[in-house]
């Protein structure tokens, strides 16, 4: 693993299958592949930076293993996220039950957490409508009451992945976290350089 700095640490939860390590690929590699499935052991680390603005945040992103057995594992790796991406299958109604246990989880556990629900493998009904099996209006109601954003999105063919990293990386550049956090490194700058033109001033006398 790199050493590198993590300015924002998100994680991804949601049903096994639905395709979280899917999403990460798509999004860090620009690729689909969509061989046999095969299912995530404990979690993947990846760190990707990304353009807000002037600066270049970079996010540190945890893949969980959907499948139940995990369930403990995954809670290791929500604690200090400032994002959650909590994804269900638009074609796997059971899915959407298990995101909103993943939802009420963190609304009891991780406040601080901002909650984006994603819909995936938005191809699949885009190429035939009858098997969707997650209304969008139910999933956009459910998204206002518990204060959480909502994508639907394609790993297969990239649609409204790059809108979705996008928008969490944005929401924590404008959050408080992250202005506290360079709030106080500007502090500690301003703390040196009186520092440093007390010494200079000293010197001269
Ligand atoms: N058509 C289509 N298939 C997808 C999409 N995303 C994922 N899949 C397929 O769904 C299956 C599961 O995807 P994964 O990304 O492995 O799912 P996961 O949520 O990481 O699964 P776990 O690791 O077990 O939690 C794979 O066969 C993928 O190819 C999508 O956007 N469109």
């Amino acid at each position: 693993m790199s050493s590198q700095r993590v300015d924002a640490k998100v994680v991804l939860l949601g049903k096994e299958s639905v395709g979280k390590t899917s999403l990460v690929e798509r999004y860090v590699h620009k690729r689909f592949q969509g061989g046999p499935y095969q299912n995530t052991i404990g979690a993947a680390f990846v760190a990707k930076p990304i353009q807000v603005g002037e600066k270049v945040l970079t996010l540190g992103i945890w893949d969980t293993a959907g499948a139940e057995r995990y369930e403990a594992m995954s809670r290791i790796y929500y604690r200090g996220a400032c994002a959650a991406i909590v994804c269900y299958d638009l074609t796997d109604s059971s899915s959407f039950t298990r995101l909103k246990f993943w939802v009420k989880e963190l609304q009891n556990c991780e406040q601080q957490c901002k909650i984006y629900m994603c819909g995936t493998k938005s191809d699949l009904i885009e190429a035939n409508r009858s098997i969707r099996q997650v209304d969008y209006h139910d999933t956009l109601d459910y998204a206002e009451e518990v204060k959480a954003e909502l994508f639907e999105t394609s790993s297969k063919t990239g649609r409204n992945v790059d809108e979705l990293f996008q928008k969490v990386a944005e929401d924590f550049y404008n959050s408080t976290a992250f202005q506290v956090m360079t709030g106080t490194s500007i502090l500690l700058q301003q703390e040196r350089e009186t520092a440093q033109r007390q010494r200079r001033s000293c010197c001269h006398h």
